[in-house]
C-alpha cells in the first residue's frame, strides 16, 4: 500500500505537486492520470525517494522508501526505460542488479521468460527496440518479486501488441494481490486497465474514484441534432438554457436539455429536424473536460466550435 498525506513539491516559485493525499491499494490497478506537466513523474519520484518532498509525506507499507530494508523486494518501478547501459546484454544488466541487491540469480532467467526476452537475453541492449527496452525495464522492476509495482507511462511509443501485453501484465499482477500504480496522460489507456483512478491537474487532486464512478459522474449525455437551420436551432437551445456546439460535420451537439425538450422546441418553432439522437461522451472527452483548465499548453483544435446565437 502506498499512502501520501499532504505531499507537496516546489521547484522555486513553481509548485509541481500540491498537497496530494491518496492511498494506492493492493489487488487492483490504480491509474494515475493527468495532462503533461501535471506532476505525475514528480509524485512517483518522491514515492521512490528520488526527490525529497517540500511538504507532507509518502510511505510504502508505513515506511518512507529510504527506510525500506530490501527496496527491490518491496517495490519495483519502471520510470525511464532508457536508463540502461547500452553495452550490456539484458542478462548481464539484470544479473548486476540481482547481485547488488542480494537477489537470487535464478530470478534473472525467470523474469526474462516472463517478459518474453529469453531469446535475446545475451544480445547488447543497445540494439533493442523501444518495446524490448520497455520489457527489459519491466523485467528489472519484477526482479525482486515485489508486492508493489509502479510504472510511469509504460505504453508510450509501443505498438498495439506491446500495449496489450503491458495491460494484461498489469491486470495479472494486480490479480495476484499486488499493488499496481501506473501513470498515463491518456484516459483511453486507463479505461480498460485500471480499477481505480487518481486524476491530477497542476499538481492537485481532481478525482479519486473507481473507473465506474468516473464514468457515471463525468460522461455527460449529449443530443445530436441535424437540421437544415442549425443557427435557428442553436438560438432556441440557448434560449431554453441549453448549450449547442457544432460537431464539425454540420450537426449540433446539444447538452443540458433532454431529447424530448429539444424535439418539442423544434416542433413548437417550426424547425425541421433530420436527426435527433442520444450520444454518450467518451471517457477521453470527459477527462479532457475535467482537466481542461489545468492543461499547461493548449493547441488550437479544428471543429468543436461553440455556436454563437
Ligand atoms: N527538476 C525540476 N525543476 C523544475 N521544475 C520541474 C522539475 N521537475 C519537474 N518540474 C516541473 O514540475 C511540473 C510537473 O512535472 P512532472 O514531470 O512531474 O509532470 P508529469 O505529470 O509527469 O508530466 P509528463 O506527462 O509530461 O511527464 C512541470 O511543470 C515541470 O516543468
Amino acid at each position: 500500500m502506498i499512502e501520501a498525506v499532504g505531499l507537496t513539491k516546489r521547484y522555486g516559485e513553481r509548485t509541481a505537486v500540491d498537497q496530494l493525499s491518496f492511498t494506492v491499494r493492493p489487488g487492483q490497478v490504480t491509474g494515475f492520470l493527468g495532462p503533461n506537466g501535471a506532476g505525475k513523474s514528480t509524485t512517483m519520484r518522491m514515492i521512490l525517494g528520488l526527490d525529497t518532498p517540500t511538504g507532507g509525506r509518502v510511505t510504502i507499507d508505513g515506511k518512507p522508501f529510504r527506510q525500506l530494508d530490501n527496496p527491490m523486494r518491496e517495490v519495483g518501478a519502471l520510470l525511464d526505460a532508457k536508463a540502461i547501459h547500452g553495452g550490456r546484454s539484458a542478462h548481464h544488466h539484470l544479473l548486476c542488479l540481482a547481485q547488488t541487491n542480494n537477489l537470487p540469480k535464478r530470478r534473472v532467467d525467470e523474469v526474462l521468460d516472463l517478459v518474453g526476452l529469453a531469446e535475446v537475453a545475451r544480445k547488447r541492449a543497445k540494439g533493442f527496440s523501444l518495446g524490448m527496452g520497455q520489457r527489459l525495464g519491466i523485467a528489472a522492476a519484477l526482479l525482486g518479486d515485489p508486492k508493489i509495482l509502479m510504472f510511469d507511462e509504460p505504453v508510450n511509443g509501443l505498438d498495439p501488441e506491446g500495449i496489450l501485453w503491458i495491460r494484461n501484465l498489469m491486470k495479472s499482477l494486480a490479480a495476484e494481490g499486488r499493488t499496481v500504480f501506473v501513470s498515463s496522460h491518456l484516459m483511453s489507456e486507463m479505461e480498460n486497465t485500471a480499477d481505480h483512478l487518481l486524476v491530477i491537474g497542476r499538481g492537485r487532486m481532481i478525482a479519486d474514484c473507481t473507473v465506474q464512478e468516473f464514468i457515471d459522474q463525468n460522461s455527460e449525455l449529449a443530443v445530436r441534432v441535424r437540421t437544415p437551420d442549425p443557427t435557428r436551432m442553436a438560438e432556441l437551445v440557448t434560449g431554453a438554457g441549453g448549450r449547442a456546439v457544432t460537431d464539425g460535420e454540420g450537426a449540433l451537439l446539444v447538452s443540458e436539455l433532454t431529447m424530448d425538450r429539444i424535439g418539442d422546441l423544434a416542433f413548437d418553432n417550426g424547425v425541421r429536424l433530420h436527426e435527433l439522437s442520444l450520444l454518450q461522451a467518451s471517457l477521453e472527452q470527459a477527462f479532457m473536460e475535467l482537466t481542461r483548465d489545468t492543461v499547461e499548453y493548449h493547441a488550437a483544435v479544428p471543429g468543436g466550435r461553440e455556436v454563437s446565437s
